[in-house]
């Protein structure tokens, strides 16, 4: 049965070969940051109101000024396509679908004028700069023709994060067959089979710029550490402006600081975010930082909150702490890997339907009546410990 995003994970896991389903559940390094992502939602209990009308609940909400049904929006998730034939074009359908919004990243198998052909708006581009300047300003050029309506810079990549798993498993795009893992891959024949009507199993979107080898396998980390640029940085800010005309919002934030300057240079939106526990380890909990940064942006950009979210209660306890909605990675890859565009549409449905019962139960049935008030921050000890290296969450221990 499938009820919950737990249920999601465990079908997705079996029907992915290892290291594929390793690629997306990892984090980096010891996993302090992966773990700390789902226990910082623990020290948040709610102060909950009773004998309050509940009877009609709405928990629709606008994000940079697009309605959506419910605060969810599909975060930027490189290689999606491995996960199902067609995986980023069927995830926005799903977004779509139930009122919610997807975000392509740059790292996608579908490219940004497959994807925008097939689903309706709203759609983000999340942006990764190329050191090769001219394909950076071809990828907003094109995000830009497709209709995307918002730009999405990803701030906390200059390297890859350590994902030791991925080193192990030898995970290569487009994935090959090895001696270590040709036993695994005919144990998941449905996937070989399922990936045959893939239009492709690489990066679409560089297919035709030269900086994809034709014919090689690739690792992730020596790509993107290949193409990337480190030297990114506020300045370039303005240079992005002058080619991209609508809302940028930055992905990455966490800290008071960088929220400080990333109003100062006008950004619509930000998010805060420690990209799912992938990059730096021993960044706290994404829901930690929230604050901090609400507080320091005070209204002058939408905050998104991002990482960790398996409950409904995460993203009202993420709302009642100021964010104006949350993106989900993971659990909407699972249910893509579970059963593809109703695999993501039965997530949403999940999360939703949680978020619903959560607002009645507390006493509170619109968003826009959750504020730190709903919230209790004082029974529990300030930190988190790490409960278990990131091998640990993989085999379910936490
Ligand atoms: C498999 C996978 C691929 C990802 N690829 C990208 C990416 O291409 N660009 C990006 O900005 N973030 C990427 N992220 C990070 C997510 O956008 C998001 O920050 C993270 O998954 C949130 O944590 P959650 O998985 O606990 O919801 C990726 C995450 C996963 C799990
Ligand atoms: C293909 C990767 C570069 C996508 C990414 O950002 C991630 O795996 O976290």
């Amino acid at each position: 049965m499938l009820i919950n995003i737990e249920d999601l994970r465990q079908r997705a896991r079996r029907r992915l070969p290892k290291a594929v389903f390793e690629y997306v559940e990892s984090g980096a390094e010891d996993g302090y940051t992966l773990n700390a992502n789902r226990r910082g939602f623990e020290r948040y209990l709610f102060r909950a109101r009773s004998l309050v009308d509940v009877s009609a609940r709405d928990q629709s909400t606008t994000v940079l000024g697009q309605k959506l049904s419910t605060p969810l929006i599909l975060g930027p998730t490189g290689l999606a396509g491995l996960l199902a034939p067609w995986g980023e074009v069927l995830a926005a359908k799903a977004a779509a679908s139930r009122g919610s919004l997807f975000t392509l990243s740059t790292m996608s198998i579908c490219t940004i004028e497959e994807v925008a052909a097939a689903a309706p708006p709203p759609l983000w581009f999340q942006l990764y700069v190329w050191k090769d300047r001219g394909i950076t300003r071809s990828l907003v050029e094109r995000a830009r023709a497709a209709g995307y309506h918002a730009l999405c810079l990803t701030v906390d990549v200059p390297e890859m994060g350590n994902r030791e798993l991925d080193r192990r498993n030898g995970f290569s795009v487009p994935p090959r067959l090895t001696f270590t893992n040709v036993l695994d891959i005919f144990r998941h024949l449905g996937w070989v089979l399922r990936m045959s009507s893939s239009p492709r199993a690489t990066f679409g979107n560089f297919i035709d710029t030269g900086s994809l080898a034709k014919k090689d396998a690739v690792s992730v980390a020596g790509f993107t550490n290949r193409q990337f640029d480190p030297s990114i940085s506020w300045k370039d800010l303005e240079w992005l402006r002058s080619i991209w005309p609508g809302p940028v919002v930055l992905k990455g934030i966490s800290c008071a600081e960088d929220a400080r300057l990333a109003v100062e240079h006008g950004v619509e939106a930000l998010i805060v975010s420690n990209h799912g526990g992938r990059q730096l380890d021993f960044l706290p909990a994404a829901i930690d930082v929230l604050p901090e940064v609400v507080d320091a942006v005070q209204g002058r950009a939408e905050v998104i909150l991002d990482g960790g979210i398996r409950r409904g209660s995460d993203v009202v306890k993420a709302i009642a702490l100021g964010a104006r909605a949350c993106m989900i990675g993971r659990p909407f890859l699972y249910g893509l890997a579970a059963n593809g565009q109703a695999g993501v549409e039965l997530t949403l449905d999940i999360l939703s339907k949680e978020i619903d019962r959560t607002l009645a139960l507390i006493g509170r049935p619109r968003l826009s009546e959750l504020d730190r008030s709903a919230l209790r921050m004082d029974l529990l000890p300030s930190t988190t410990e790490p409960r278990a290296p990131a091998l640990r969450v993989l085999d379910g221990a936490a």
